[in-house]
């Protein structure tokens, strides 16, 4: 079995929970509470220049000229493109210009995955690099395809330019490179590489799960306190 189709074997259950998800069910649907989606822009905007960081990382690490060339070009499309995705949920959302580009703070979860890819960046090989950036990928073009296939969105759906961006054979291609590379450095790796590697993806698998679920509920780095300071959710200890 090629070590790909291991690793989707393994994260099928969260491929599932996913879809499942409030807030790819509110894509498909064509309906998202506005500070979800506002959430979402707001955290992925600093998502997507770590990623292109770790593609950087990629880059500096690849084992061939052709690899070298390949993450070349994703850090180009990176620093120009994704961005056309967010329009289409900023605009769904009507967030003004002025209100973009505000310093936000970064959220538990988007904390935990940008620490989790730099740590696999900064101190692991080429195989495990791919692995771990792989289900960003994976999960986007998996989910979007299953979506534009059950609901056939017209131009008129409102997110119809997100689902088209990530369902595209362009999406789909660049996907199928990393999958090669990753089976091939899996062919390469030893038993404790290669666990090293399915590691790294499940943990990001986890982690992407876990950013829409962010977006969705929105998250703080404190309890939530009610109005007489005792812990939301809890029990008041002053009682
Ligand atoms: C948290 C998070 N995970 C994945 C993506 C999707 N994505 C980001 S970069 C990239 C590669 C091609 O540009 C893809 C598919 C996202 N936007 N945000």
């Amino acid at each position: 079995m090629r070590f790909s189709t291991e690793l989707y074997e393994a994260s099928r259950p969260i491929f599932a929970a996913t879809l499942a998800h409030p807030f790819l069910q509110g894509i498909a649907q064509g309906e998202l509470p506005r500070d979800a989606l506002v959430r979402y822009v707001q955290q992925d905007e600093l998502y997507l220049t770590t990623y292109c960081r770790v593609y950087a990382k990629a880059l500096a690490c690849a084992d061939t000229d052709e690899h070298m060339r390949d993450f070349y070009d994703r850090v180009g499309l990176l620093l120009e493109g994704e961005h056309e995705a967010h329009e289409n949920l900023l605009q769904v959302a009507a967030v003004r210009p002025d209100e973009r580009g505000a310093m936000v703070e970064k959220l538990p979860t988007l904390h935990h995955y940008e620490s989790h890819l730099l740590a696999v960046a900064a101190t692991s090989d080429f195989g495990a690099i791919i692995a771990a950036i792989l289900p960003c990928h994976w999960l986007y073009v998996d989910l979007a395809r299953r979506i534009v296939d059950e609901v056939q969105p017209t131009a008129d759906h409102p997110f119809s330019a997100w689902l088209s961006f990530y369902a595209s054979d362009d999406m789909k291609d660049s996907l199928d490179r990393l999958l090669v590379m990753v089976d091939k450095r899996a062919a390469l790796a030893n038993t404790e590489a290669r666990a090293f590697m399915r590691a790294a993806y499940m943990e990001s698998c986890y982690l992407e799960y876990r950013f829409f679920d962010m977006a969705y509920r929105g998250e703080s780095w404190l309890p939530q306190t009610t109005a007489n300071g005792a812990l939301a959710g809890g029990r008041d200890r002053h009682v």
